[in-house]
């Protein structure tokens, strides 16, 4: 097996502990030496940071995060930093033990959360409370030091995770630490990407302690992180058909914002064709705004037979509704065989009426969506984001993309994928018709499934990401655009 590029790789906590495991019993690693290499790392981020901080206040857990903690207070003595070190929770064992009594042994003095007597008013805060061994909601005295330490305007630089964080699932079972800068170590945990993961970690680092490639040919990642990839560049005698003709179908009366966006979309991400099938009322105002756009009236299935006919590709569902006309368009279209993308009220139709799917199939549900696809609530969806994508996408037979903050992708055969791009201006009206142009548009230009979502995502969330330096509040889809055309021919966001 090729060792995967721990950069692009994701964990579970489990696999972390194998391979924590891997590196002590196989490679002859001493934990207590990952616990130095872990401590120096932070260390190496808390200088480059904040260089001007002299004074840290480090609150250490009775686990090894706390262990780390310890170390980075012998560490940060040295350097000639002030370090208040707070003992919060449960009493220290094996290495989390040794580390304390070395930071002891060094002359550093190690206060009892339960005798403090004043708040430290320090440069930084290093949460070492709670690492991946967190298996419960902190409790009171420690959820209200969170409180506090959220609170006290200060910058907060978390030691493997934020405390709180289920670095497992991404989500938070109580009070957890905000960090500033997390420096995650030895390998990213997948949790620490996706649902309120990337709330709470703030910039994330990872620094793998030197451990060497045998570590990572050790175990198979959970999940890969996208990369910025880009469209192939085009041959110099590349025409209109070798690019795909996409056929977008959708936009029940009073919804042609969500076609013209997706068809938009598509044309920005390279779709040779687009055409747009549509209330008939909504055709005079697309062929007005967008010409490019070969915009169709339909009233039925009977109208949409043709064009089907003359598509590569469907996008099925923006502004669709779900009445008669919408439900009528929806079976026409899936019944046609075409590869496609599924979105909105494509994927509500979708719950009413299972099917799965057995060709190239793209769907892309909100959590809300994914819920109605899979007969269960928001909240449960949301409680195991990776879980979800996986039941979805292995019930329905399609490459399934679970939006929201860390978009996750998932395909039939297991392989999963999380977006580290995207930011919360992109909950914002059309953001979705956007991305379901683009998926589109890259299977008409020959991508796979998986291909398509994964780079679709990717594309997307950093055009979101472009949009959103001119600030996040405010933003619109129709932003993306320019981004959009700009990062599928791997040219740099902006001009
Ligand atoms: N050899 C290793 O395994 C290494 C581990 N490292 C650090 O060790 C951490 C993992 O260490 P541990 O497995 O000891 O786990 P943690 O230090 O994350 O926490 C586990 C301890 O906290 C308690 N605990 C968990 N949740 C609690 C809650 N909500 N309220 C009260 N107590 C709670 C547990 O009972 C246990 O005593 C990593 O996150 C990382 O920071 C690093 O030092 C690198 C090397
Ligand atoms: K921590």
């Amino acid at each position: 097996m090729n060792a995967p590029d721990p950069r692009h790789a994701l964990y579970t906590v489990d696999q972390v502990r194998a391979l924590d495991r891997h590196a002590i019993e196989v490679l002859g690693i001493p934990g207590f030496e990952l616990m130095r290499r872990a401590a120096a790392a932070a260390l190496a981020c808390l200088r480059r940071r904040w260089p001007q901080a002299r004074r840290v206040a480090i609150w250490c857990g009775p686990g090894n995060n706390g262990g780390d903690g310890y170390l980075l207070g012998v560490l940060a003595r040295e350097a000639g930093m002030l370090v208040e070190l707070v003992a919060a929770s449960g009493k220290a064992a094996g290495d989390a033990l040794r580390a304390r009594t070395a930071f002891e042994f060094a002359g550093g003095r190690v206060h009892l959360l339960e005798d403090m007597a004043a708040w430290p008013e320090v440069d930084v805060h290093v949460d070492a409370l709670y690492g991946s061994g967190l298996n419960r909601a902190p409790d009171l005295p420690v959820a209200e030091l969170i409180e506090r330490i959220n609170s006290s305007g200060r910058p907060v630089l978390a030691l493997d995770v934020p405390s709180g964080l289920d670095a497992d699932l991404g989500v938070c079972p109580g009070s957890a630490v905000r960090a500033t800068t997390t420096v995650c170590f030895i390998a990213a945990k997948r949790g620490l990407y996706t649902g309120v993961g990337p709330d709470v970690v703030g910039k994330l680092e990872l620094d793998t302690l030197q451990l060497p490639d045998a570590l990572w040919e050790s175990q198979p990642p959970a999940a890969l992180l996208l990369r910025p990839d880009a469209l192939p560049p085009r041959h110099r005698s590349a025409h209109k058909g070798d690019s795909g003709h996409l056929l977008v179908v959708g936009g029940e009366q009073g919804m042609a914002g969500a076609i013209r966006l997706c068809g938009e979309a598509a044309l920005r991400a390279g779709a040779g064709l687009v055409s747009v099938a549509t209330q008939i009322g909504h055709v005079p105002a697309l062929n007005a705004g967008r010409p490019e756009l070969m915009a169709h009236g339909v009233s039925g299935p009977q109208a949409l037979e043709p064009l089907l006919e003359r598509a590569d590709v469907l996008a099925v569902g923006p502004g669709l509704g779900q009445a008669a006309w919408g439900h009528a368009l929806w079976l026409t279209s899936l019944d046609s065989g075409r590869p496609l993308v599924l979105d909105a009220d494509g994927l509500n139709l979708l719950a009413r009426e299972p099917r799965r799917f057995d060709r190239a199939a793209v769907l892309t549900p909100h959590p809300g969506e994914a819920a109605r696809l899979l007969g269960t609530d928001v909240a449960t969806v949301q409680s195991d984001r990776f879980a979800a994508t996986r039941e979805l996408a292995g019930r329905f037979g399609a490459v399934v993309v679970l939006k929201g903050a860390g978009s996750l992708v998932a395909h039939p055969d297991g392989r999963l994928a999380v977006c580290p791009w995207g930011n919360p201006g992109m909950g914002a009206g059309g953001m979705g018709d956007v991305l379901t142009g683009v998926i589109g548009a890259l299977l008409a230009q020959g991508a796979t499934a998986w291909e398509a979502a994964c780079l679709g995502v990717g594309l997307h969330a950093r055009a979101g990401d472009a949009a959103a330096l001119e600030g996040e509040r405010g933003m619109v889809a129709g932003d993306l655009m320019a981004p959009l055309r700009r990062l599928s021919n791997g040219l740099a966001a902006h001009a």
